[in-house]
């Protein structure tokens, strides 16, 4: 098979719109284009997202008209603020603790926006590497738990067949943790499941 010819590339949309709009950029910081995408030798910056506030999530909100989620939130009054500006999920994360130093753990603060915004789903992750984990944040109100860096170390140690290991070992500590838990279902767990020491109100 050799290259395609300049017709086959014409027809591919991705060539279409570099021919119309340039090479692709980072346009969320600032308005001006940047350097090239693909450059070797370019300092990017696009670590600073300090201009970015609600009223792009709402402008989102305005484009998109699929689902939406917002991932990051850590507290009660983003989560209601989320929800005010229309998003339909929220996923309740500290982006696994590697941005701001001292940040909050997502599990702590579940109950709570669960609590506030309880009728869209609210999902979590960072630092979920255990059967019980998952099921912990289930019973305290998660629609859903992600897990990231262990399936990234089950890909690079043993690529596809490690992360379908890494993945039967979770599905296989889930279902015996469920059976030391007396429940068949996953929808069986709430909160009673937890005991809650600091006698935190939401947990109730
Ligand atoms: C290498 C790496 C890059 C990431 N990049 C992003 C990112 O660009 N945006 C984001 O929202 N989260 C990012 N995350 C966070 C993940 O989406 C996810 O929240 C986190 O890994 C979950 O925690 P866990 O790895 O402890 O399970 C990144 C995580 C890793 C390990």
């Amino acid at each position: 098979m050799g290259w395609p010819n300049s017709s086959t590339l014409a027809s591919l949309d991705i060539f279409r719109t570099i021919a119309k709009h340039g090479l692709p950029h980072f346009e969320n910081n600032y308005a001006s284009r940047g350097a090239p995408i693909f450059s070797a030798s370019v300092n990017r910056d696009i670590s600073d997202r300090g201009g970015l506030d609600w009223g792009d999530l709402a402008y989102v909100r305005e484009l998109w008209t699929g689902n939406l989620t917002l991932k990051g939130i850590l507290n009660d009054d983003d989560a209601v603020r989320a929800y005010q500006v229309g998003v339909d999920a929220l996923i309740v994360s500290n982006h696994g603790a590697r941005q701001l130093d001292g940040v909050v753990s997502p599990l702590t603060v579940l109950p709570s926006i669960v609590n506030a915004v309880g009728d869209i789903p609210v999902m979590i992750d960072s630092g979920f590497r255990r059967g019980t984990d998952v099921l912990k944040a289930l019973a305290l109100g998660a629609s859903f738990v992600f897990i990231g860096r262990p399936f990234g170390y089950a890909a690079a140690v043993a690529g596809e067949e490690g992360v379908k290991h890494a993945a039967t070992l979770l599905r296989n500590e889930i279902a015996r943790d469920m059976a030391l838990l007396g429940i068949t279902d996953l929808k069986q767990l709430n909160s009673s499941f937890i005991y809650n020491q600091l006698g935190i109100e939401q947990y109730r």
